[in-house]
């Protein structure tokens, strides 16, 4: 992470320029130009892609931006991001030019209304999904410019994920199940072991029981096993807790502040629940593809004291 390279104005500024005329006189219901700049930034950004990625993998700073990441402070920095759809020749935006700075080891929520693009905002910062311009730096890498198979690589070496469902293979077990994840992992030399994680999520009695002997939350809970078995830096969640009833989901929560205060693993979640937020120390708002709001938490709640519903 020491050689910085700087590169030429963004795929969008170019696109800008070279934004054609729109024509006179006559009423277009859809606007052709969008969508072609759209495609040639896309262009760009794949050259790019090409050029970079695995400089990127390697450690090396690349923005788009003319931004360096200030990797001791944040975990995660966003700069100008942008995502769209495209269907037919109608452009969907739904990331609409995100600034984003995550500091280490906090424990943070996003909420938003339905459609505001939390998922899609989650995806981008944890790798599964890439943004069509602006940088996207995680623990220093540029996500924006990575490959598929090395977005695929960062993802197995940094982050772990915990979903709504809980997608445990059914012929393993518990502790099969969570070692699927530590095999995922490069890094063999650990200070965690699976016993120790079955011993965090409360479940060292059931580390022999296969998903179907075991209740929503306990399910859940060996996701978390899975996740926490790579060690990662970051763990996402999105709806964590969607899936289950007030008790265990209150259970999951307590696993996830322990977690984060234990490993000071960064944990981000995505959540429609208002009250979740409490248990955080950095509360993100988005709203229409933007980031409403965001607020510092310095007494964040024990789970067991937030209201639920
Ligand atoms: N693959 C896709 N193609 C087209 N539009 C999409 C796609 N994925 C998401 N969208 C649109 O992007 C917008 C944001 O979706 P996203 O799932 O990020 O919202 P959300 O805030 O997580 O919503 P919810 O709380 O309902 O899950 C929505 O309008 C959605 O319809």
């Amino acid at each position: 992470m020491n050689e910085k390279e700087k590169m030429e104005p963004t795929a969008e500024k170019k696109a800008k320029v070279n934004k054609a005329p729109a024509k006179k006189g006559k009423k277009e219901k859809v606007d052709y130009t969008v969508v072609k700049e759209f495609k040639k930034n896309l262009k760009e950004q794949k050259q790019q892609t090409k050029q970079y990625s695995k400089k990127i993998l390697k450690g090396e700073i690349v923005s788009t931006t003319g931004t360096t990441p200030n990797t001791d402070k944040y975990v995660i920095e966003l700069v100008n991001v942008k995502k769209a759809y495209i269907t037919g020749e109608v452009e969907t935006p739904v990331l609409k030019g995100i600034d984003l700075s995550l500091e280490k080891g906090d424990f943070i929520v996003i909420l938003g209304p339905s459609g505001s693009g939390k998922t899609t905002l989650l995806n981008v910062i944890s790798g599964l999904d890439k943004v069509n311009s602006g940088d996207v730096f995680v623990l220093g890498y540029n996500l924006s410019l990575l490959k598929d198979v090395d977005l695929t690589k960062f993802r197995r070496d940094h982050v772990g994920f915990i979903f709504q469902q809980y997608n445990l293979l059914t012929n393993l077990t518990a502790k099969e199940n969570a070692e699927v994840g530590e095999n995922l992992s490069k890094s063999k030399e650990k200070d965690l072991t699976i016993n120790d994680i079955f011993k965090t999520i409360g479940m060292e009695e059931q580390m022999n029981k296969y998903p179907h002997q075991m209740s929503g939350g306990q399910q859940q809970r060996v996701s978390i096993a899975r996740a926490l078995a790579k060690n990662p830096d970051i763990l996402f969640g999105d709806e964590p807790t969607g899936a289950l009833d007030e008790e265990m989901g209150r259970k999951v929560l307590e696993i996830l502040v322990d977690v984060n205060k234990k490993y000071k693993t960064t944990v981000i979640i995505v959540t429609h629940n208002p009250n979740i937020a409490d248990i955080a120390n950095t509360v993100i708002h988005v709203r229409n593809g933007l980031i409403d709001q965001i607020k510092r938490n310095d007494k964040p709640k024990k789970p067991s004291d937030i209201d639920w519903s």
